[in-house]
């Protein structure tokens, strides 16, 4: 459960104390691939409870600076710091970890398995996460149905429309409610229903305290995030 403490999204431990949300912040970023610099001496601070757009022209390196705030792809220098923790010095077990407990992803083709059902993709992902059995029944029912798609749950994800698979892949995080939501153009694919769709689930993520950092090309979608990292090519 999150609540609001002095303005900043909070969450209460087993013994009922508040502590702060982690908010996440970056210095001096800097990134090259094949002698092109794709950015240089970024820095940025982003909220818990937030949606943060990354935007900027094709190749100026969106994606990549999505991939290195998921710890997928090294930075050549700076920090990025999550609450006391610097995550670009972390080893492979405390990666690991913040991957079973703090980070879900969000991507473009949805990384569903097409030949499961629904169900089953939602138990793998939170017998991933650690989630006990007896939980999960409740938990796939209560996302599923947060998304709009409670009678899915034993079609096969392929029967599925791309929205409605977007939506599924959105009840997945819905399980877990990760603090750090990183989606790569999570819209690009989807017509304008779904759109607004995705856009409203995201800020339900958003919401419950998780900081949801996006990337896309649409300035409509741009709007409807809080805050925004334009990335420019250096010519
Ligand atoms: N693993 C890689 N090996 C070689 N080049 C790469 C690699 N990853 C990215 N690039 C190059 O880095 C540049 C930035 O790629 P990136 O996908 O981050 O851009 P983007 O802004 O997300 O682009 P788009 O909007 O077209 O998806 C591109 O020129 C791309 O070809």
């Amino acid at each position: 459960m999150t609540d609001i403490f002095n303005g900043i999204q909070a969450e209460t431990d087993a013994a009922g104390t508040l502590h702060p949300l982690a908010a996440l912040d970056a210095h001096g970023l800097t990134k090259g691939i094949n002698g092109r610099t794709l950015w240089h001496d970024l820095g940025f601070h982003i909220d818990p409870g937030t949606i943060t757009a990354i935007t900027g022209p094709s190749g100026a390196g969106k994606t990549t600076l999505l991939n290195a705030i998921g710890l997928l792809e090294p930075i050549d220098r700076g920090a990025i710091t999550y609450g006391h923790q610097r995550l670009d010095r972390l080893n492979r077990g405390s990666i690991r970890r913040l991957y079973r407990e703090t980070y879900g992803f969000l991507f473009q083709n949805y990384a569903l398995v097409d030949q499961w059902t629904v169900g089953r993709n939602l138990d793998l992902a939170m017998s991933s996460a650690g989630i006990p059995r007896s939980r999960r029944a409740c938990l796939a029912s209560r996302s599923l149905a947060q998304v709009g798609l409670a009678d899915k749950r034993d079609a096969k994800v392929y029967t599925l429309s791309g929205g409605e698979q977007q939506r599924v892949a959105i009840a997945r995080l819905l399980t877990r409610s990760p603090r750090i939501v990183l989606a790569d153009e999570p819209t690009a694919a989807l017509d304008p229903d779904n759109v607004n769709r995705v856009m409203n689930l995201l800020r339900g993520l958003a919401d419950q305290g998780s900081m949801v950092i996006m990337t896309t090309h649409n300035p409509d979608i741009v709007s409807l995030t809080d805050q925004h990292i334009t990335l420019m090519p250096d010519d």
